[in-house]
């Protein structure tokens, strides 16, 4: 599944980049993995707090057969299979890191390109296994086509999921037990060719005994089930025995992770928010951060079904305009007549205005917009800035492209050339509060609760508070009153940061964040001896 969309749309960034997940260092708490096969799920002997039912609209789904607080780990499993996501670039078949083409390291058993003899997923099912090796032996790339190198790879996930059905027959049958959509993705016309094309005929051609209908099964199962996982620079795709039934919403109750340097692989799905006795568990398949036509698209393309959930159906999106346009006429907003309809028109929500938009209108001015958002680059703070000013009176404050605007605007000031935290300008530090605290508006309706964005924008809320308090504290211009006041918020935006971001890997971007937090908290604490208890 494309669940952790929220992650992958974002603006490919350099320094200073909180979103993306980079689980780099080893984590010591593991022990080393020696074996090739892991065990299913640990937590089957354990009591489940949820339970799989069934719906002719949702097919298998998940809810709680318990209250469950927010933060409560729900499913911890290690991956049935992983490999390269279709379309990567030319990456190590071990680590999943993406490789100087100039010096690529071969595997000494398969010639397959890797990053290097000792790669830490060499020997590992969760990389490179030895009866991948085995089998591809007897297919050595051809380093003088690099591009149909990189095409080659599309298949090499799918052949990882058939080489269960001889190497470990329990995780095959886990495998097998997933929705492919067949029927559905045949009749669509660009997937099934594509597939049969880039993966069918390629194992084929390597001479590789798997019937045609199967190996088109197992690319359905990756494209409806797999989970993106690891982080910049080491993207690959997996498989999870139970994480795969969760139903979608695009306002998710749950929060996943997953900690590349464990044995297996393994992924923890989280409550994010309190969840009652039979409450459903789900998570969010496309980007949380795209207006209600975008994600409906991308689940309809990606997914193979047109979500119905309470924020699709509501032109509002639970109250945050997050798909609204301004009324040329009045200045009111605009919004979808039937939003679950894509050909219904638009109009203005002021009784007295007769504006309308039909659909096609709409979609033209999303793909004109889009497409110079697009163009922005990903530190450029004045063209995120002057982006939000020149489209001010067209799209609501609170519309995605303003809010992918703002979220980038977010992290880059603070962090950017001529924005670093301490030589910014009162004015852009609190520039930066707004813009924070705009998002925070509409992540606690879009991703409530112990969600990743929200983690990290109070984090950055944080930032910019402690500088101008710490500044107004050097001037003499703050009352001790004042000052516990400010502290006490500062406290409380960093504790529940650390809180969320505590629950990824340590060595993540997130995970090195809620230390930061933490360290933070500690050093706010000193300032009691002059002021007294805060909180
Ligand atoms: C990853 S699978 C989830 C498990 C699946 N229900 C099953 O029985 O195998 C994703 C598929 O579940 C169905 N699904 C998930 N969430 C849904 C929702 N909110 N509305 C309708 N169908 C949904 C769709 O068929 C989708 O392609």
């Amino acid at each position: 599944m494309n669940k952790k969309s929220h992650k992958k749309k974002q603006k490919k960034r350099g320094k200073g980049d909180g979103r993306n997940k980079e689980n780099l260092a080893e984590d010591v708490t593991v022990k080393e993995q020696t074996e090739e096969a892991q065990p299913l799920s640990s937590t089957r002997k354990d009591k489940l707090c949820y339970e799989v039912k069934r719906s002719d609209i949702m097919g298998r789904y998940v809810v709680a057969t318990r209250d469950i607080r927010a933060g409560e780990v729900i499913i911890e499993e290690p991956a049935l299979v992983v490999g390269p996501c279709s379309g990567c670039a030319l990456i190590c078949l071990g680590c999943y890191r993406e490789l100087d083409e100039a010096a690529i390291v071969q595997c000494k058993g398969c010639k397959w390109p890797m990053c290097s003899e000792s790669c830490p997923g060499k020997g590992k099912y969760t990389g490179h296994s030895s009866y991948e090796c085995k089998t591809l032996k007897s297919i050595p790339p051809d380093y003088s086509n690099l591009e149909d190198l990189k095409d080659s790879y599309q298949a090499l996930t799918p052949l990882r999921c058939l080489l269960l059905k001889t190497e470990d027959l329990e995780k095959w049958k886990a495998v097998s037990t997933m929705e492919a959509h067949n029927e559905l993705r045949r009749a669509r016309g660009d997937i099934w060719p594509m597939n049969e094309k880039n993966v069918v005929q390629r194992i084929k051609k390597w001479g590789l005994k798997y019937e045609d209908e199967e190996i088109h099964t197992v690319c359905g199962i990756l494209e409806v089930n797999a989970f993106e996982v690891g982080g910049s620079g080491a993207n690959a795709r997996a498989l999870y025995d139970k994480a795969y039934l969760l139903a979608h919403d695009c306002t998710p109750t749950t929060t996943h992770t997953d900690a590349e340097k464990k044995v297996g692989r393994p992924l923890t799905v989280r409550a994010s928010i309190p969840h009652k006795a039979g409450d459903l568990i789900t998570l969010c398949y496309a980007y949380t951060l795209q207006g209600t036509l975008k994600r409906r698209e991308h689940i309809k393309v990606s997914k193979f079904f047109d979500c119905s959930c309470k924020r699709c159906a509501d032109p509002t999106e639970l109250g945050t305009y997050c798909s609204a346009f301004r009324c040329p006429k009045c200045g009111a907003r605009v919004l979808s007549t039937a939003p679950l309809e894509p050909h219904a028109p638009w109009r203005c929500t002021d009784s007295g205005c007769s504006y309308t938009m039909p659909a096609v209108a709409v979609q033209m001015l999303l793909k004109r917009l889009s497409d110079e958002f697009e163009q922005i680059d990903a530190n450029d703070v004045p063209g995120f800035e002057s982006f939000l000013h020149k489209y001010r009176n067209v799209l609501h404050d609170a519309h995605y492209l303003c809010l992918s605007a703002l979220h980038s605007l977010s992290q880059l000031y603070g962090k950017v050339t001529d924005y670093m935290i301490h030589e910014m300008t009162d004015q852009q530090l609190n520039r930066k509060i707004e813009v924070c605290r705009e998002l925070m508006k509409v992540f606690d309706f879009i991703e409530p609760g112990y969600s990743r964005l929200r983690g990290i924008t109070l984090y950055e809320l944080h930032a910019p508070l402690m500088v101008l308090t710490t500044r107004d504290f050097e001037k003499k211009a703050i009352s001790k009153e004042n000052l516990r006041g400010r502290l006490k918020e500062i406290v409380s935006y960093l504790t529940e940061s650390a809180l969320i971001l505590g629950f990824e890997p340590p060595q993540s971007s997130e995970g090195l964040m809620a230390t930061a937090a933490k360290d933070a908290l500690k050093k706010i604490k000193t300032w009691e001896q002059i002021i007294g208890k805060i909180s």
